[in-house]
């Protein structure tokens, strides 16, 4: 049943609304009249100057400020993506910025990097990274209060990369009290000291900028020993004593009073997988130099190259990878360009208007930078131009094939040694389990008994790697399955070959 509506309790509502508004009314109105108006203006007065005062004391602080900059403050200025920016970047974010946890940060979602726990889900998320988005700090370094600011112009344009990882691409001004920038040239040189001995566990690879700009430190990659890359131990000596010869500065001062140009040119080549790309981070690593990466068909012209190559520094690796492919199918692929549809050309991959001739003058034209060790590799050495290879372009040819049984025996004492420290562990805390482990001299039988299975000069060290991939776990497993696996891959081998004839 409805209930009956009671317009009485209305009524009421309203009659004590309106006397509580009658109440205020008559308040406000006494207190009006309380009121002298001559204060108002005083109180606008002030409130009128507040604003005239606040811009004469910040202008007086800037002038102060400028003033004590000019006569009492020295500095130094690091421009944007020099390598000795990130040397001092990391330091100061590691001993300043971090420690101090700032409110204002910048978020994007890392490229290559899923979350693991989500690692179930059909859609792993994507991991995001973090970066502290600081202006300026101050900070003492020994007895010395140093003040060091960023400019923050490209910072967002550089968070758009995805590899650069927010450290060392912006100018940086470090500055101190005092008349001399001393100080500060010593802080820099400790932040470089400190960089170099944590860069020597590391490669730099350095790669031009999506536009193509300047050069950029593109990965740092662990350090691969040279011991890892197996082929003939003889050529690896023989590679390794020709490359400290030439870095030995007394070669330099020999061909200089010679008058031959201090350059050495090397052309690795072989059939894909065989370790030309890892014998050149290796190799780099080994000298502690870093690779600089050249991508001719990604570069437009001649004239570019020349930027480029001018750029690198003198004592470096410079990396020309697959360079026959640089102008193999040029053409086909400029026909193909010039017939498609205006949309489908956007997708065909860019042409490079790099010529050979423009390639030979980088390498030792009149103009070419001296010091460096130019790596090329191929794989297929036939259909490279004479004039590229002729000796003072490439000094040193190494040719990196198929594994041999004794490089294959290397490679499994490297895939199973470390476990040996893991085994002799777990075998001293349970003693019981100690004839499951095996001893390195068990281990060096198995390596012998898995080498002379693989056939000689047959798979190449990559496809081997692939059978090591999937047998990490058990290495009696491995010993035990690599008679099927070779004969599993030997046919498949030579149906490729006949396809290819
Ligand atoms: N000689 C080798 N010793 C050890 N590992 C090797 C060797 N050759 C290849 N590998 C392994 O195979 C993989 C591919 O090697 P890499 O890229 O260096 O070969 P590549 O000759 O440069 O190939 P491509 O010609 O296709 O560029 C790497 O993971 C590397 O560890």
């Amino acid at each position: 049943m409805s209930q009956p509506f009671h317009a009485g309790g209305a009524a009421n509502l309203l009659d004590s609304r309106a006397q509580s508004f009658g109440f205020l009314k008559t308040t406000l109105a006494a207190r009006l009249h309380e009121l002298d108006f001559t204060h108002f203006g005083s109180i606008l007065a002030v409130v009128g100057i507040v604003p005239a005062a606040f811009r004469f004391f910040h202008s007086a602080w800037q002038s102060a400020a400028t003033w004590v900059k000019r006569f009492f403050i020295a500095s130094v200025t690091i421009p944007p993506g020099d390598p000795l920016n990130r040397s001092v970047s990391s330091w100061i974010l590691e001993n300043v910025v971090e420690p101090r946890h700032m409110r204002f940060q910048t978020a994007r979602t890392e490229v290559g990097r899923d979350l693991e726990a989500g690692s179930h889900l059909k859609k792993t998320p994507r991991a995001v990274q973090y970066f502290p988005h600081w202006r300026s700090e101050w900070f003492w370094y020994g007895k010395t209060l140093f003040g060091v600011s960023r400019s923050l112009d490209s910072f967002t344009a550089g968070m758009q990369d995805p590899t650069y990882d927010g450290v060392g691409g912006e100018e940086l001004t470090i500055s101190c009290l005092g008349l001399s920038a001393t100080p500060i040239r010593a802080f820099i040189n400790k932040c470089r000291e400190i960089a170099d001995s944590k860069a020597q566990f590391y490669v730099i690879i350095y790669a031009r900028d999506r536009f193509g700009l300047s050069w950029k430190p593109k990965y740092r990659k662990p350090l691969r020993r040279l011991e890892t890359v197996h082929f003939d131990d003889k050529v690896k000596h023989n590679l390794l004593s020709d490359i400290r010869n030439y870095l030995d500065p007394r070669t330099k001062k020999l061909y200089q009073s010679r008058s031959m140009p201090y350059r050495r040119g090397y052309l690795f080549y072989g059939p894909p997988g065989t370790g030309k790309s890892s014998l050149s981070t290796a190799l780099a690593g080994e000298f502690g130099l870093d690779l600089y990466e050249v991508k001719v068909p990604s570069i437009a012209n001649d004239g570019d190259l020349e930027q480029m190559f001018q750029e690198i520094p003198p004592r470096c690796i410079v990396l020309l990878e697959d360079i026959d492919a640089v102008w193999a199918g040029r053409e086909q692929r400029l026909e193909r360009s010039i017939c498609d549809s205006a949309s489908e050309r956007s997708a065909t991959p860019s042409i490079s208007n790099v010529t050979l001739s423009g390639l030979l003058n980088v390498l030792d034209g009149v103009g070419s930078q001296e010091g460096r060790l130019v790596i090329m590799t191929t794989n297929k050495p036939d259909q490279l131009d004479s004039a590229l290879t002729r000796p003072g372009r490439v000094d040193f040819k190494l040719y990196l094939g198929n594994i041999s049984k004794a490089s294959a025996e290397q490679m499994f004492m490297r895939m199973f040694a470390p476990d040996l420290l893991s085994w002799a562990r777990q075998s001293s805390e349970k003693s019981d389990s100690l004839d499951e482990h095996i001893s390195l001299e068990q281990l060096r039988m198995l390596a012998a008994r898995f080498a002379a299975e693989i056939p000689e000069d047959t798979f190449t060290p990559s496809q081997l790697q692939g059978f090591f991939q999937s047998h990490l776990n058990d290495v009696m497993q491995a010993v035990s399955r690599i008679s099927e696996w070779v004969k599993q891959e030997l046919p498949d081998r030579s149906d490729r070959h006949l396809e290819v004839c």
